[in-house]
């Protein structure tokens, strides 16, 4: 094999490529452009975020459903107002065989045209709600722009939960509950720290009442980035699709049931890839990594007497044991022809949280050598301590690399009053939260002030001169910053005179 051969920091776009290819997670499926296959790497970390999410929303009372994957034009009519904008983005299908379909039929981009018409039949009573819903499927967006591995696909895999409730604060409650399990995925899981917020009116799902977030930043080109969302849908799609309960506190009135939705896909990926990966790969946070640690012999030279490498190897296989006893996802490498030092390589490609080497000089002193993904530290373990040490190393190397994402993202956020501060702000890597008005017009002008030639735009080589896009608004904070005084504090475009209302966060984004 041979590794990445571009530097992250040099040109990263075909440093992600390359690091999702050859680490085995991604291959391109060059039949139809835009669609990737997910290889065993990646379904072993999307399986464990789904059973992490599964079991906790399980305990919510959500219950599993499966919809089918086509919808067809009347549904969609009945959404025709916000849709309109995703029109372009729809896939149809046409033809059965050699026949015309009387009516074609849409691939799901989303599922609430699929599902609603029946969350009308099925909800009657008060007593039916909450009324919770979750899928685990694949949509299809026939995006228009550039697609990336798991960031912009034209299929991707995600679950899409549809709730709903008896009144907006029950719904609101549930909103925010699934944010916290979507911000547990990127904090606990992928060791990636994201901020919560909400989405201002000009971001938000047009469809819905008001969309929550969490919002996660690459630091490589200072973009943020749209982790996963939970929208309160109000009662707009109860109105459109007549989901209405008796009112139980007034005979013959109904009442149209306020809803959420809330989506996480595989996104949530390549979000992880771009962070923790470095010059030499992947770099797996250990709670996600198939293969936490990996055992390799070494030091076993032609020199070596078979009685003597017999001896080696039984009681490299004794350490392993030890390490599976104690709950470690350890395998161990004794491919033939291969040298120990292309192994490392191997294996750190792939992203392997924790080499082991255990050589005739660490038998020699009863202990193994270890060296760590994340840093690169090595040192020596004693045998005896394995079942201790190498659990508390991994355990160690998550909270590190949540830590070191956390420190960056921190170092990154920048809480900006002074308009002409923005631009090398952002020209520096970094998001801004500044006073905003949180009016849609506003944001327009301020997409357009700050788009520019930049002198190069981070993740294109040098001397590719592109214009660097505008910055967008991410979300508001639900953690407000101290010092926005309502009233008198302004708005930070210096083309608006309105007041600000909250401290609102924006940067470039994908
Ligand atoms: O999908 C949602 C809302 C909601 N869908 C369910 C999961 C959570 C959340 O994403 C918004 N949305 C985004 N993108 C598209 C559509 C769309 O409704 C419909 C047409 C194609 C593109
Ligand atoms: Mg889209």
């Amino acid at each position: 094999i041979i590794g990445i051969t571009v530097s992250k920091s040099e040109n990263f776009s075909q440093w992600y490529q390359e690091v999702v290819l050859k680490a085995e997670l991604i291959e391109y499926y060059t039949e139809i452009s835009g669609f990737f296959i997910m290889r065993p790497a990646t379904m072993y970390i999307w399986n464990t975020i789904r059973k992490w999410f599964q079991e906790r929303i399980e305990a919510m009372g959500v219950e599993e459903t499966n919809f089918p994957m086509f919808l067809s034009q009347k549904s969609l009519e009945k959404e025709k107002d916000h849709v309109e904008g995703f029109a372009p983005e729809l896939a149809w299908v046409t033809k059965a065989g050699d026949k015309d379909l009387e009516v074609p039929v849409a691939v799901r981009p989303t599922s609430e045209a699929v599902m609603y018409p029946y969350y009308s039949k099925w909800i009657r009573s008060h007593r039916d709600l909450p009324f919770r819903l979750n899928q685990w499927n694949s949509v299809v967006r026939w995006e228009a722009k550039q697609t990336t591995p798991f960031l912009r696909a034209r299929e991707f895999m995600w679950q899409e939960g549809h709730t709903a409730h008896l009144t907006e604060q029950l719904a609101g409650e549930e909103v925010l509950q699934i944010l916290e399990l979507y911000a547990g995925i990127y904090e606990q899981l992928l060791a990636v720290p994201v901020v919560r917020g909400r989405k201002t009116e000009a971001e938000k799902f047009a469809g819905g009442y008001y969309t929550t977030t969490v919002e996660g930043y690459i630091p490589s080109n200072g973009r943020g980035i749209q982790g996963a969302t939970s929208h309160c849908l109000g009662q707009n799609f109860s109105k459109m699709f007549d989901i209405t309960v008796e009112d139980p506190n007034e005979k013959g009135k109904h009442i149209h049931v306020w809803q959420n939705s809330w989506g996480l896909s595989t996104r949530v990926i390549g979000v992880m890839v771009m962070i923790h990966g470095d010059d030499k790969g992947l770099v797996l946070p250990p709670r996600i990594a198939k293969i936490q640690s990996i055992l390799i012999p070494v030091g076993l030279t032609a020199k070596m007497t078979a009685e003597d490498k017999e001896k080696h190897l039984k009681h490299l296989d004794e350490i392993f044991n030890t390490l599976k006893k104690a709950g470690v996802r350890v395998d161990v490498d004794l491919r033939d022809g291969y040298t120990p030092a292309w192994k490392f390589n191997d294996w750190e490609l792939k992203g392997v949280p924790l080499r082991l080497e255990f050589g005739p000089k660490d038998a020699a002193k009863e202990v193994v050598s270890y060296a760590r993904r994340d840093t690169g530290e090595k040192g020596t373990i004693p045998i005896a301590e394995l079942t201790t040490k190498v659990p508390e190393m991994l355990e160690t190397i998550q909270q590190d690399m949540y830590n070191k994402a956390d420190a960056a993202y921190r170092a990154h956020r920048l809480k900006i009053t002074n308009w002409d501060e923005v631009v090398p702000a952002l020209d520096a890597k970094n998001v801004v939260i500044i006073p905003h008005c949180l009016v849609p017009a506003c944001e327009e002008k301020i997409k357009e002030l700050t788009t520019g030639r930049s002198d190069e735009s981070p993740d294109t080589p040098e001397g590719q001169k592109a214009p660097s896009m505008g910055m967008k608004s991410l979300c508001i904070p639900f953690e407000q910053p101290e010092g926005l005084v309502k009233g008198e504090t302004k708005c930070l475009n210096p083309e608006c005179d309105r007041l600000a209302e909250q401290w609102c966060m924006f940067g470039r984004s994908y």
